[in-house]
């Protein structure tokens, strides 16, 4: 009986892979973390081959502690990293470079030429990104210019470019698919999100060519299957999508106005706006959410940088605690009587400020500020921030992004960030009962791609929460620490932009 989905993560500093069972348990699990080279300031690169090796390593294992075979698999479900950039050889199956990473800012001045030559407005329309060298774009013509011969391997049609479920896909089909699905697509910024279809005016802008680039697929479709030596049998791949969109889809924030919050290194949330493309004046993302049933969903996103990596700072860099964790108990014993914010503008700030060029900065210490002070700013760092994003979100969209936020990722295990969260925003919180929303977002779209689980509502009615926690901070107390972390922002970017 194929009563089991195998599901990978490839994430940004660590590959996952989860086999769960028809009862949405995870019944066996690999877990493998992989290089990350920084050749120079900004640069940040993955060797590809890490990607693949980890990927089919984890998948093995995951299959061995389950104790299962690949006859006993439905399916494969596949969610990633986005945005970073890889460009193969056809005729070799290897990468001509090292993955370009989405935390890297080489391109930033072909980004600013791009800004200031006026093509802000058009890539907005068709793609509802914001020039950055964040995006796939920039990547992929930076390889073309700088790797010896990749220009004239492309334009011979040798060479092809991928995110990274591209490349795992063509790995684990033995070369035989280059394909992607429609929500890694949405962050290359060369994919015209109203049509989900490559942009011949994005293509010839950044001075792409059309034959390297993959075929896009929804979410659940036929992406192929496995070479059949890899885990004893073929396996046919059915779901994919970016880890985000797979945590929206985890979450199961399929109505309009559904909100998810995911609290790792960093912080992306993502409020589905349904069919409604909103556009945003307030600098956030439109992307697509899913494209199920032919019909496209799309999502308001915004990203924070520094979330948990501000607790990675306190551990690591200050050495003021020695596990994540202890800064639940520390923040509880801050000082209430100083109001000691951090602004971890470490590597600039995110949305919706996008300022590359702010730093960190601590405000309001006295002698008394210590440890406990520390651990309070740092974690309420992150409930301001995402503050800063529901707030563009409701101005985007009046009237619709409200009531109700669903957290996951490692820090929202902290109980009482969780609490503080629901205090700044004054919404309701809710856990999720998985702990990994990601892995589980990618494993149904295979799962029910294979026909064993049912479709969204079915898996919407089986979502549940762990906790909810509730706001129960008075108006005013609420009011007069959001006008201190406000200024807060202001001092910390007019400071960035001192000569
Ligand atoms: N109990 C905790 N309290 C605060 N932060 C935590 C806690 N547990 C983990 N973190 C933070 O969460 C991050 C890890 O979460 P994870 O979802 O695994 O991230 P990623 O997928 O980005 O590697 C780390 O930055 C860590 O500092
Ligand atoms: O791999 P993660 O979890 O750090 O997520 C990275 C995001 O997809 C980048 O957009």
């Amino acid at each position: 009986m194929k009563d089991f989905v195998l599901s990978i993560d490839q994430g940004t500093t660590s590959t996952r892979s989860i086999v769960f069972n028809r009862a949405y348990q995870n019944c066996g699990s690999g877990q493998m973390e992989f290089a990350q080279h920084f050749p120079q300031s900004g640069w940040v690169e993955h060797e590809a081959e890490d990607l693949w090796t980890t990927t089919l390593e984890t998948a093995q294992k995951a299959m061995k502690t389950a104790g299962i075979t690949a006859d006993q698999v439905a399916a494969i479900g596949i969610t990633n990293q986005r945005e970073t950039a890889v460009v193969w050889d056809r005729r070799t199956g290897q990468a001509i470079h090292r993955a370009i990473v989405w935390q890297d800012r080489r391109t930033s001045e072909h980004c600013a030429r791009l800004r200031a030559d006026g093509h802000a407005e058009l890539v907005a329309e068709r793609t509802g990104l914001l020039i950055d060298p964040y995006f796939s774009a920039t990547k992929i013509a930076w390889l073309l210019e700088n790797v010896s011969g990749a220009r004239e391997a492309a334009e011979a049609g040798h060479l092809a470019f991928g995110t990274v479920d591209s490349w795992l896909i063509y790995k684990l089909t033995g070369g035989k698919r280059h394909v992607i699905d429609v929500t890694n697509a949405s962050r290359t910024m060369l994919c015209n999100i109203g049509t989900a279809e490559w942009d011949a005016d994005l293509l010839k802008l950044f001075n792409i060519p059309r034959s390297i680039l993959p075929d896009i697929l929804s979410n659940i479709d036929d992406f192929g299957t496995t070479e059949p030596d890899l885990f004893g049998g073929a396996i046919a791949i059915k779901g994919v999508a970016g880890d985000q969109q797979a945590a929206v889809i985890g979450q199961a924030c399929f109505t309009p106005g559904m909100m998810k919050s995911t609290y790792g290194t960093g912080c992306f949330a993502l409020l589905n706006t349904g069919t409604d493309r909103v556009a945003s004046n307030n600098r956030l993302l439109t992307t697509i959410a899913y494209r199920l049933n032919g019909e496209i969903h799309y999502a308001l996103e915004g990203s924070i940088f520094i979330a948990g990596a501000a607790v990675q700072w306190l551990r690591d860099g200050l050495k003021m605690i020695g596990k994540a964790s202890e800064t639940a108990e520390l923040a509880a014993k801050a000082d209430p009587g100083q109001r000691v914010y951090l602004v971890p503008a470490f590597t600039g700030l995110g949305a919706p400020w996008w300022d590359a060029e702010a730093r960190g900065a601590m405000f309001g210490m006295t002698r008394n500020t210590g440890p406990a002070e520390f651990a309070r700013a740092a974690l309420e760092s992150v409930c301001f921030q995402t503050r800063d994003l529901l707030g563009a979100m409701r101005k985007d969209w009046p009237g619709q992004a409200d009531t109700l936020l669903r957290v996951d990722g490692g820090m929202s295990a902290n109980d009482w960030i969780m609490q503080r969260l629901a205090d700044i925003l004054g919404v309701a919180v809710d856990r999720s009962a998985s702990t990994e929303v990601t892995a589980l977002g990618a494993a149904w779209l295979a799962g029910h791609g294979a026909g064993i689980w049912p479709d969204q509502k079915g898996f919407a009615a089986d979502w549940h929460r762990e906790r909810q926690f509730t706001p129960s901070m008075e108006g005013a107390e609420r009011a007069a620490l959001l006008k201190g972390w406000d200024s807060a922002v202001q001092c910390t970017l007019a400071f960035g932009k001192k000569p």
